[in-house]
């Protein structure tokens, strides 16, 4: 006998409820065309909507996102079996991973999107809809954190990225690859998520911000930084984790103002680290005191950070939390 599976469907937004309008300019619509696919898998799933926004994802904040924790959170406590988030593509990865860090959940929890609005040749929004429902509805996703299903691929949150602007393959988990991918209707998995550690919050701070080095960078960036309001900061350095040395005073003022500092690596591929001695080296960064995190790319550190500072923590509880690189 079959068990149907109590899925419920928040929909966000995002190119797969928009459509393209006579003047080829792709737009949300008033009705969402995915939030009314009511008996997709019919006899395997109940299918439970939530239309909770309707926004561009460049329009989404910590705060909507901490909603998002909220829908999940309480559905959870209704007794729904999975829950799958439909959103905007640009920021998903970011949204995922704020999911990730702060749901206690042990349902699967997998979030979609499209490159192609409904209307489009091609349209890739339905089939990405209807693989993370079964995702979503299989035992073997319980315990997996939250996941991103995306062109029959299973990603982690924690380590997805949005690398194409169109392509329908976009998102890839540079270094570490997917956990699995969906086959005949069944996720198959062949990674297993290493361990997490789950941060809950009721609040989001402000003044979280993420800088990329580049050669011949200044300190204007950073000096816009050197103020009262400034609550954390990620810097996206070069290779292993390196910045131009003319940086390291402004760098050094915003430490003497005890802002936590984040480094990441801003390369696609491989872990930040302290290996250069020279001087804007890692090995330096780290003695100034920035805090490296490892296996993230700068927008996730960002939210990492930004959940810890909003959990309330600092110094060396917070140089844990960022520094592990498996949660
Ligand atoms: N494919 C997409 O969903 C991109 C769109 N700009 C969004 O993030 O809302």
């Amino acid at each position: 006998m079959t068990v149907v599976k109590k899925i419920l469907a928040i929909h966000t937004g995002g190119t797969i409820s928009m459509s393209q309008n006579e003047k080829g300019e792709v737009v949300p619509n008033a009705q969402n065309p995915i939030a009314q696919q009511e008996t997709i898998m019919e006899g395997r799933v109940q299918l439970h909507t939530d239309e909770l926004f309707n926004l561009p994802s460049p329009h989404m904040t910590p705060v909507e996102m901490l909603k998002i924790k909220e829908r999940i959170m309480a559905a959870e406590a209704d007794g729904i079996d999975g829950v799958v988030v439909t959103h905007g593509t640009d920021t998903l990865e970011e949204t995922a991973y704020f999911l990730d860090l702060t749901l206690p959940s042990t349902i699967p929890v997998v979030v979609t999107g499209a490159m192609r609005s409904s209307n489009q040749v091609g349209s890739d929004g339905l089939h990405n809809f209807q693989t993370a429902i079964e995702v979503a509805a299989d035992d073997a996703s319980r315990d997996n954190g939250v996941m991103v299903v995306m062109n029959d691929e299973i990603h982690t949150a924690r380590y997805v990225t949005k690398t194409h602007t169109t392509n329908v393959a976009t998102f890839r988990t540079p270094t570490f690859g997917p956990i699995g991918l969906v086959a005949n209707g069944h996720p198959i998995y062949f990674q297993q998520l290493i361990q997490k550690t789950t941060c809950d919050i009721d609040h989001v701070i402000d003044h979280v911000y993420l800088i990329k080095a580049y050669a011949g960078m200044d300190t204007a960036l950073f000096d816009c930084l050197d103020n009262d309001q400034t609550a954390g900061l990620v810097i996206e350095g070069l290779g292993a984790g390196n910045v131009p040395p003319v940086t390291l005073p402004a760098i050094q003022r915003l430490l003497d103002r005890h802002i936590p500092l984040v480094l990441v690596s801003r390369c696609y591929n491989g872990v930040a680290e302290d290996i250069y001695g020279y001087e804007g080296g890692g090995i330096g960064l780290r003695k100034m005191g920035m805090m490296l995190c490892q296996g993230l790319n700068g927008q996730k550190a960002r939210i990492k950070l930004l959940v810890g500072l909003s959990a309330g923590m600092k110094g060396e509880q917070l140089e844990k939390f960022l520094s592990t690189a498996v949660s």
